[in-house]
């Protein structure tokens, strides 16, 4: 029997950066988790011990907490963190163009929200208040050099939860000797977003809003939940996902996972009491786990902008 070595990469998870920008009185905040990976030929490190290759975690720690404040190279980044994607893909091209033995990186956000506290009406100068639940996402890879270069940029948000009290039902389905559910024509539909979506090239070139394409997917997403009639989440996830691709230009490839959270009508029949769709149980575990992938056809596929 042969072992080898069959896969590695490497780099520092979860960096826990906070940007303030206080430039004026009225300070604005950035709070992110960032991960770097590192890949390219650093069997040695493994097969041997032999770190010459090796960039440790920690210099890659130090580099996503300097480019934090000044960006690339001391370029200077005026007004801080801009856009997450556009953090991520100053890393991630750092990692490969600065040293030698990385052939291809990955860059991972989680960007979290606060809202300014409100204080006499106001939203205050310096204080907020974290908004909790939805995350947003990014996640940038490059790999390779010249004419092999390739550049993904996939943004997303996670714990989007979204709730409708009417306009969805799941009927018709298949039925076995295991099956007990009943056909519902109006059911409360429930899930806690996760979606992804991968831009095309056009979205590469500098100045590119990443803030706007952001706004612009999560309120086409939103929409399209509220408003497509559902005959099941399935359906509901592919008109998410295709009025996405269809109506954000360079939005090329949305991945969609929701968990189905249950709710189902409290029996009050047992006390004589009606209950006409008002009173639910609202179920955590386990749910039934929806997923799609919807893209447009005549891009080219992408397999490495999601390798993890
Ligand atoms: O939207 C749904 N899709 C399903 O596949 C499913 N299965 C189930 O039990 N309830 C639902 N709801």
């Amino acid at each position: 029997m042969a072992v080898v070595l069959a896969g590695h990469q490497y780099g520092k998870a979860e960096n826990r950066v906070v940007r303030f920008q206080r430039d004026t009185p009225r300070h604005e905040i950035v709070d992110l988790n960032v991960t770097s990976t590192l890949r390219g030929d650093f069997a040695d490190a493994y097969l041997s011990g032999d770190q010459g290759k090796v960039l440790p975690t920690d210099s890659q720690k130090n580099t996503i907490y300097a480019f934090a404040k000044e960006g690339p190279a001391g370029q200077g980044m005026a007004k801080g963190i801009v856009a997450v994607e556009a953090y991520a893909l100053d890393l991630a091209r750092h990692f490969v163009e600065e040293t030698g033995p990385v052939t291809g990186a990955r860059i991972d956000v989680d960007s979290y929200r606060w809202e300014r506290a409100v204080v006499g009406g106001r939203g205050h100068d310096h204080t907020w208040v974290r908004a909790g639940g939805e995350v947003r996402t990014a996640a940038v890879t490059v790999s390779g050099d010249g004419p092999d270069r390739q550049t993904h940029v996939v943004a997303g948000l996670k714990d989007l939860t979204l709730l409708k009290s009417t306009g969805s039902a799941f009927e018709g389905f298949l039925v076995d000797g295991y099956t007990t559910l009943e056909p519902a024509q109006d059911r409360v539909m429930a899930t806690s977003l996760v979606a992804q979506w991968r831009y095309d090239a056009t979205c590469l070139t500098d100045g590119f809003d990443f803030d706007a394409a952001h706004d612009a997917v999560r309120a086409v997403l939103v929409a399209q939940f509220a408003t497509v009639h559902s005959l099941a989440l399935q359906q509901t996830l592919w008109h998410m996902g295709r009025a996405a691709v269809e109506s954000v230009p360079g939005v090329v490839e949305v991945r969609l996972a929701a968990p189905n959270k249950h709710h189902f009508l409290y029996d009050l029949q047992r006390f004589g009491v009606e209950n006409a769709g008002e009173v639910f149980h609202a179920d955590d575990r386990p749910y039934g786990l929806i997923q799609a992938v919807v893209a447009d056809e005549d891009a080219p596929a992408a397999p490495l902008a999601w390798e993890r």
